[in-house]
């Protein structure tokens, strides 16, 4: 815990890697998507489209993980300008939390209004089966549960309060237009609420483990998005979060299944004309309030 202190980053770092970005794309965006190992053709939908490997852009860190492209793609979507993550860093890659939510404030500088995050999870509920999608009504933060937290260290009241309240983090109002969408898209079966845990990897779980998240009331989980969410409530951002059910986490011990992160990705190639059909929905009948698109001075 005292090392992530140590590397807790100043409000000039966020504004510096904003103001690069606003110097390099026209792009003014009102809505951020964080893609989900597999998930990273949520990208392809943006049209006129700027993009910028992680590595190219000061201050970011590094994606390392197999189907987290590592770039940041600025374009439209159905009216509204859009950046996505193809890739997200995870606390299991040596990152420290401060790291793993460093694109969330930036976005906030970017004049972001709402994020939506999305993650490959394994299923707990006996009604969520690989191919489905959860929207995730609430999180359980279990490394945050015991300290390891993003907002740990001295608090940039620039960018939120000290004590920030969880409750309600995930938008009722998207959630419920999510769920209408499924619906018109005919696809509703595929999809219910539920609550999200995550844990901090990077091996999947033992047994013991899966029981004991499954007696807790957890419906999936996975290694990511928590924090993620923690920092964009904090400074007041909308937030709407998926899981694509990827796996079923194993639970007896006469199941003799184990599972894989290529089986993961699997799992959100074969579903990625719907999510894609349901993000795109989302963002086009969201209402947005600020009239942040583009900067023709650039
Ligand atoms: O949460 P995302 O990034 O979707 O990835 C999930 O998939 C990986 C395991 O296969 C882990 O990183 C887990 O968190
Ligand atoms: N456990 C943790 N993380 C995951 C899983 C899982 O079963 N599937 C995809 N990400």
């Amino acid at each position: 815990i005292s090392s992530s202190l140590s590397l807790v980053r100043s409000h000039d770092e966020y504004q510096k890697t904003a103001d690069w970005l606003m110097s390099q794309t026209r792009h003014r965006p009102q809505v951020a998507i964080i893609c989900g190992s597999g998930l990273g053709m949520l990208a392809d939908t943006l049209k006129c489209q700027d993009s910028f490997a992680y590595s190219d852009i000061p201050g970011f860190p590094q994606s390392t993980v197999q189907g987290h492209a590592g770039r940041l793609v600025f374009g439209e979507l159905k009216g509204k300008t859009c950046v996505c993550m193809q890739g997200r860093f995870h606390m299991y890659e040596g990152h420290s939390l401060c790291k793993t939510t460093f694109p969330v404030r930036v976005f906030k500088l970017l004049g972001v209004e709402t994020l939506i995050v999305t993650n490959a999870a394994g299923s707990l509920a006996d009604s969520l089966q690989p191919g489905d999608i959860m929207i995730i009504k609430d999180h359980v933060n279990f490394p945050g549960l015991v300290g390891l937290n993003p907002l740990s260290g001295p608090n940039d009241d620039k960018f939120g309060p000290r004590f920030p309240a969880m409750s309600g983090c995930y938008d009722k109002g998207l959630r419920c237009l999510a769920l209408d969408i499924a619906k018109q898209l005919g696809v509703a079966s595929l999809m219910q609420e539920g609550v999200y845990a995550m844990v901090g990897g990077p091996n999947f779980e033992t047994i013991a483990e899966a029981r004991l998240l499954h007696r807790l009331g957890v419906d999936a989980v996975g290694m990511s998005t928590a924090p993620e969410v923690v920092v964009a409530t904090h400074c007041g951002l909308r937030v709407f979060g998926l899981s694509l059910i990827t796996n079923k986490v194993v639970k007896s011990y006469e199941d003799s299944e184990s599972v894989n992160h290529e089986g993961v990705l699997e799992v959100g190639r074969l579903r990625s004309h719907t999510v894609q059909q349901l993000v795109t929905e989302l963002i086009s009948r969201m209402e947005i309030n600020n009239n942040n698109t583009i900067n023709t001075a650039v």
